[in-house]
């Protein structure tokens, strides 16, 4: 088990650098960053800053080039063997022949759960993320955002600690995601999970982070780390306080220092 408090992610000095065609690209330079259990830490920059090459380095779906980086004391390949990843993707990628219920259950499937298992999880997770009575559904007959939901579901259902989330609102419309928002946060508040969180949004980050991370292009590095004052429990209302415009200017200044969006 870890610390309560404790850091769940250490990365020192991280470096990633692709080998393409067209020469070397430097993704990531530098990175050093913790993340602490129950965080909710948010990576916001333009468009090729390493945002999503960082979130999958976290989980292991890319290796550094360069620096250390540990998960629950453990490299990150053998943290993705002891499911400490949940992994939730811009887009739901659930499969259309199977059933919401289906989809959710077939990691658990591949992890060797047992069928009575499999169903208690299934639907405990679907009730989580408020899709109590959907798991008979196929995902055509779900919204883009119930799709997301049940996208969510299936990172939650074996249990990881951690949830990794690549944009995972990017693509819906903002009233959708705004109860998106508040429904993470409600479902972060629950299960204390450690969340990490790629977002181009400064009112998505600042709304639902307890940390937000500032990245800046060529080569990808953070720029600026920001510890969120907000309480952790936020109404959407709390988007009009001062306190919360001030921290998106602190973040807006950010991006700005890194040359991001002149
Ligand atoms: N597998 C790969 N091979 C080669 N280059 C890659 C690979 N994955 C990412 N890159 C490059 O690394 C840089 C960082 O990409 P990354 O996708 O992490 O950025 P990002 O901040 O998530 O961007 P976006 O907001 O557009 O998703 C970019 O220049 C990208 O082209």
């Amino acid at each position: 088990m870890t610390d309560p408090a404790g850091p769940v992610v250490e990365a020192r000095g991280v470096d990633l650098t692709f080998q393409t065609a067209d020469g070397p690209v430097h993704a990531l330079k530098g990175v050093d960053l913790t993340i602490n259990q129950g965080d909710f830490v948010s990576f916001i920059g333009p468009s090729g800053c390493g945002k999503t090459t960082l979130l999958r380095t976290i989980a292991a779906l890319e290796t550094p080039t360069g620096g250390g980086l540990t998960v629950n004391g453990m490299t990150p390949d053998e943290a993705r063997k002891a499911r400490a990843y949940g992994y939730v993707f811009q887009a739901p990628g659930l499969y259309p022949w199977r059933t919401i219920a289906q989809n959710i259950a077939l990691p658990l499937e591949i992890m060797g759960f047992s069928k009575a298992d499999r169903a208690e999880r299934v639907q405990r997770v679907l009730e989580l993320v408020d899709l109590g009575g959907f798991g008979g559904k196929y995902p055509w007959q779900l919204s883009g955002g119930m799709q997301q939901r049940a996208s969510i579901a299936r990172a939650l259902s074996f249990d990881a600690d951690i949830l990794l989330m690549d944009e995972p609102f990017g693509a819906l419309d903002e009233i959708v995601r705004d109860r998106l928002n508040e429904a993470l946060l409600d479902l972060w508040a629950r299960t204390g999970k450690t969340i990490g969180f790629v977002t181009h949004s400064i009112p998505e980050a600042v709304y639902l982070s307890t940390k937000i991370v500032v990245m800046s292009p060529r080569p990808g590095r953070i720029t600026k780390v920001i510890d969120s004052p907000l309480p952790r429990v936020r109404p959407l209302e709390i988007r009009d306080s001062q306190e919360f415009i001030a921290i998106a200017h602190e973040v807006r200044e950010g991006l700005r220092e890194g040359h991001s969006y002149d």
